[in-house]
């Protein structure tokens, strides 16, 4: 099927109609609580919202029953088991079995019941570990992946083509958006599990509190890493929901990359900590460099609007008020 079959897909406007309910799957999580905070400011009334506790998204038959009694029109599908390297790397099963079982629930339920469109959020893990940078779309599924991922990106994959054999079978309004690595507010800075970012803010702030003189970083410091502020990711998936509609997954990054020694000397800075940078190189690097190429989305008039050193600034005063209690 030629793009343009799918592009005969995109009748949905979404954005002048803020009334439509919208169910944004993991709107407790970094992203979701972004897309909330986003679709609330642009003045959308019928938010359907679902905690973990209230609605388990891996069991098919309650997610079947939701989608029966809400038949929600949009779905953005921001749940999702993530974590950094290490949890990627020490729990693989979770990381395939519950991501797999999410997606295929939440997209089969909302085709089912009259969704009619649907936003899936992949990752840039789903590229191969030597893709040509930076990355383009078509360079899913050319080479191996990054073996500390594997699993995750495996299930992340099976999103991207579970959204677009919907598309081809049933003519149904699914897209993918693959955001590169994202920080901001309510993350995830558990000290082992989260991604470098969250977990270096706390282990900067922790060491600046304590007066300690050294902080141990994992890895040598010299992977490349993309990153962008979950507010702009919010604004992308909003801009997707509206503009986007074909059979391609869309890549969403800054554009900008930093070395993890580049991005701890600015966290340092931004925390205020002042004693020394140890590496720890027991621990893995992962992918060398994932900068993607979004000129896809940016053809179609997106643009990232926060600097790292912003969002940065932004994300320690967050966490000193909320996190840091
Ligand atoms: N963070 C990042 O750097 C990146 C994230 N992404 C993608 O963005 C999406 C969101 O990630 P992010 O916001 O960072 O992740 P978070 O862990 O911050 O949030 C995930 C949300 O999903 C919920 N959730 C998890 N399992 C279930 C379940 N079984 N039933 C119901 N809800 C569940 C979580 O609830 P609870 O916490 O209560 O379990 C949480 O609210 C994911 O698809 C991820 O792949 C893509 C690229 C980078
Ligand atoms: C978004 C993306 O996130 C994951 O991939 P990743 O980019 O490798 O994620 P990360 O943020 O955990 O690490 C980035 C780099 O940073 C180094 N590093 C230093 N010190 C700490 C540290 O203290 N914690 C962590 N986590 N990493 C550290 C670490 O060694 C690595 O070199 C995927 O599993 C997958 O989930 C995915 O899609």
């Amino acid at each position: 099927m030629g793009s343009q079959d799918n592009n005969a897909l995109s009748s949905n406007s979404f954005l002048p109609y803020k009334s439509a309910k919208v169910f944004v799957a993991g709107h407790r999580g970094l992203v979701g609580a972004a897309i909330v905070r986003k679709l609330t400011q642009l003045g959308f009334t019928n938010l359907v919202l679902r905690s973990h506790a209230e609605l388990d998204l891996t069991r098919q038959s309650d997610v079947e029953a939701f989608f029966v009694f809400e038949k929600p029109e949009f779905v953005i599908v921001a749940a999702a088991k993530v974590g950094g390297i290490h949890a990627n790397n020490t729990y693989p099963a979770d990381f395939i079995a519950i991501n797999l079982q999410i997606q295929t629930n939440v997209i089969d339920s909302a085709y089912r019941n009259g969704t009619k469109k649907l936003l899936f959020l992949g990752s840039s893990c789903i590229y191969p570990k030597f893709a040509p940078q930076p990355i383009p779309e078509d360079a899913l599924l050319t080479g191996p992946l990054e073996p500390t991922n594997e699993w995750y990106a495996i299930a992340k994959i099976a999103g991207i083509k579970m959204c677009q054999a919907y598309r081809i079978q049933y003519k149904w309004d699914a897209i993918s958006g693959m955001p590169t690595n994202l920080y901001g507010p309510y993350d995830n800075f558990h000290p082992e599990n989260s991604h470098v970012l969250p977990a270096l803010m706390r282990r900067f702030h922790e060491a600046k509190v304590k007066g300690a003189k050294e902080v141990v970083v994992w890895g040598t410091g010299s992977p490349l890493r993309e990153f962008l502020h979950v507010d702009d990711l919010a604004d992308a998936v909003v801009f997707m929901m509206e503009k986007y509609s074909g059979l391609e997954h869309l890549n969403v990054g800054s554009g900008k990359e930093v070395t993890i020694k580049e991005l701890a000397e600015l966290m340092k800075e931004v925390v205020g900590f002042e004693g020394d940078l140890v590496w720890d190189s027991t621990k893995p690097d992962g992918t060398p460099r994932k900068l993607m190429d979004s000129s896809k989305l940016a053809s179609l008039g997106w643009t990232p609007k926060v600097s790292l050193k912003d969002g940065l600034a932004d994300t320690y005063k967050w966490y000193l008020e909320n996190v840091n209690l």
